[in-house]
């Protein structure tokens, strides 16, 4: 079946009217728009038409108790899932009904809730893995040929060998940006590496694969505060080092969230709670009862109808 893609949007105007009705009609030009997005299961309507936009070199937060339709909504924005209804925009392009391939070809890069790492290839066999998803970005839908790559490795050609050392490159440059934590061990298989730094290692593969919009399903999840203070830091430093990316996090540490986030968005029941500042958003009545509702309340989590907020860590608290 062809691919969806759509033309990119309508010049900006000066006019914030016609900006907005262009944006409706074609999505914002730079950025990655979900459009009143919906996802059903059989009755669950695990999102129930949310609208989330994020702009190239903002940081914005997704948090919401467990049940809310955050992964949920990664798992849309990537093509990993489809949607019931609504339109998904990438930089003015639809990319609903794209591959979960191709829209990560495009430039979104994704780590996942539970560490993806294979097991027996080393740090740096894994991160290459993300450079080489890179290059093929680069090649627009085409796949490198396999034999122009073997015969340049076999004949030492001079464009192989100076690609080969950009690729090392930027391994080197992505494994440094975690310290001494991954770089030391970049010749260990990934099994023989802690929770933590699988979990870093993750992270590092897709950020080898320079994306422009970068997801993290919680990525402090199963981190002591040590850890989630240093992961923190990374996510500030790519700020830093990387001002045009955009990057959205879903994450139940609080103190994370607060640090990092431009902009926080809180989700409950498949919909949207409240908007704003990390403090207006975080601190809103609603939200500070929709988190500490379930924990002082009557039903356990995980009660018929409760939504379970899990408490990793006194971090998690509002306020
Ligand atoms: N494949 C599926 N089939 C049926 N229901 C699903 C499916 N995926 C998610 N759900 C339901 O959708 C709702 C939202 O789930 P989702 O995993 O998106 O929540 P979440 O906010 O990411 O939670 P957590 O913080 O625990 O990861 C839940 O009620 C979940 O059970």
């Amino acid at each position: 079946m062809a691919e969806q893609i759509m033309e990119p949007a309508a010049q900006a105007t000066s006019q914030a009217a016609l900006q907005a009705t262009s944006q409706a009609a074609a999505g914002p030009a730079r950025g990655l728009f979900l459009e009143n997005v919906a996802r059903h299961f059989s009755g669950v309507k695990a999102v129930d038409g949310v609208t989330v936009r994020l702009a190239p070199g903002e940081t914005l937060a997704l948090v919401g108790p467990n049940g809310a339709g955050k992964s949920t909504l990664l798992q849309l924005a990537t093509g990993v899932d489809r949607i019931t209804s609504g339109r998904i925009w990438l930089d003015g392009r639809r990319i609903d009904g794209l591959s979960a391939e191709r829209i990560a070809r495009l430039g979104v890069g994704r780590s996942f809730q539970t560490s993806r790492v294979f097991p027996a290839l080393t740090v740096w066999q894994s991160t290459l893995l993300g450079v080489q998803a890179r290059l093929l970005r680069g090649t627009g839908s085409r796949m490198a040929n396999p034999l122009h790559e073997i015969a340049g490795a076999l004949l030492g050609l001079k464009g192989w060998r100076q690609r080969e050392a950009e690729q090392e490159a930027i391994v080197r440059d992505t494994l440094q940006l975690f310290g001494d934590r991954l770089w030391p061990r970049r010749d260990q298989p990934a099994y023989t590496l802690s929770y933590a730094n699988r979990r870093r290692l993750e992270i590092a593969r897709v950020l080898a694969a320079r994306p422009d919009y970068l997801l993290l399903d919680e990525p402090a999840a199963g981190m002591n505060p040590t850890e989630t203070a240093e992961l923190t830091d990374l996510v500030l430093e790519l700020r830093r080092l990387r001002p045009a990316l955009g990057i959205l996090v879903v994450e139940h540490k609080l103190s994370l969230v607060r640090r990092v986030a431009d902009r926080v968005m809180v989700l409950n029941h498949g919909r949207m709670l409240a908007e704003g500042t990390p403090e207006a958003a975080l601190d809103h009545p609603e939200v500070v009862e929709a988190y500490l509702g379930r924990s002082r309340g009557s039903g356990a989590p995980g009660t018929p109808g409760a939504t379970s907020f899990r408490p990793a860590s006194s971090d998690a608290h509002l306020g």
